[in-house]
């Protein structure tokens, strides 16, 4: 399914703009990734996707329907996240956080008895090979497992339901970088292989630029760069990295009253 940003901005209760006039068609199957520093509005963007943020001005479509109240139970089911810090239940087995990403298609009973349907199940062990994990790791609490395992296990997860979108804050963010590489390029293979448009934010300009389809450079709220990796060149990347805003080194006063 295609994502469209129709003018779409956000102003926060406190008055803080994130995003301005943002205009952008991320067509299915597309490895999109915005690209930006700490607060320039990847976050905000990705969740006013699946409705965990709503648009101060304009409207996101998802195939041609208005993400809302109405839409989004439905628009939901075919949506998975991917977060930074991998959103799994520390305490809860490798199973049942892998049972999670199917909770959407279930009936309560089955989530309450913890019967699930053998293809669920199948499906399960297919996507844990495929992430590079082993039954062993399905009997381990959550918390047990390292970072990378537990990144792995997440994006298993978002795959349940062979999602038609998928969005991955900061997925390498906890990583080390060769893990790094990985999770990508799982994220990668699934946006070729299974037409899956994937949204992703990321800070790592080289990352971006090795895994992306296309790059979204956001700077303050705004897009400053659209395009494919290979057009995104040094006069944007020093925007694009330029002093974050309203804090400098030099600056102890405002640190000072502040703490
Ligand atoms: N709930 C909120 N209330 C007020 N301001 C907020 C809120 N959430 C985010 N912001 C502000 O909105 C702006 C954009 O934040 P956002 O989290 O989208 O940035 P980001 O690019 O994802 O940053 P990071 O890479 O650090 O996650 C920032 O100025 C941030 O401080």
């Amino acid at each position: 399914m295609d994502i469209r940003f129709e003018g779409v901005g956000k102003v926060w209760p406190d008055g803080t703009r994130a995003l301005a006039d943002i205009d952008l068609h991320v067509p299915a199957g597309q490895f999109c990734i915005l690209l930006g520093h700490s607060g320039a509005g990847k976050s905000t963007l990705l969740r006013m996707v699946n409705g965990l943020e709503t648009p101060s001005e304009g409207r996101v479509r998802i195939a041609g329907e208005p993400v809302d109240k109405r839409s989004l139970p439905a628009l939901r089911r075919r949506i998975a996240m991917v977060h930074q810090h991998f959103g799994l239940v520390q305490r809860a087995s490798g199973a049942a956080n892998m049972m999670a990403g199917a909770l959407p298609a279930m009936p309560l009973w089955r989530v309450l008895t913890g019967l699930y349907p053998r293809a669920v199940r199948t499906r399960a062990c297919t996507l844990l090979h495929a992430v590079g994990l082993e039954e062993a790791h399905l009997a381990r609490r959550a918390e047990r497992l390292s970072g990378g395992q537990q990144q792995r296990l997440g994006l298993a997860r978002a795959f349940m339901l062979d999602p038609a979108i998928i969005l991955a804050d900061e997925p390498v963010a906890s990583l080390d970088p060769a893990l790094g590489h990985e999770v990508l390029e799982l994220l990668r293979v699934q946006a070729r292989e299974r037409g899956t448009t994937v949204l992703c934010s990321l800070h790592q300009i080289d990352l971006a630029r090795a895994f992306a389809d296309r790059i979204v450079a956001l700077h303050r709220g705004q897009a400053i760069f659209d395009g494919p990796p290979a057009k995104l060149d040094e006069r944007d990347l020093a925007i694009i990295y330029a002093k974050r805003d309203g804090i400098e080194p030099s600056q102890p006063a405002i640190l000072r009253a502040a703490v």
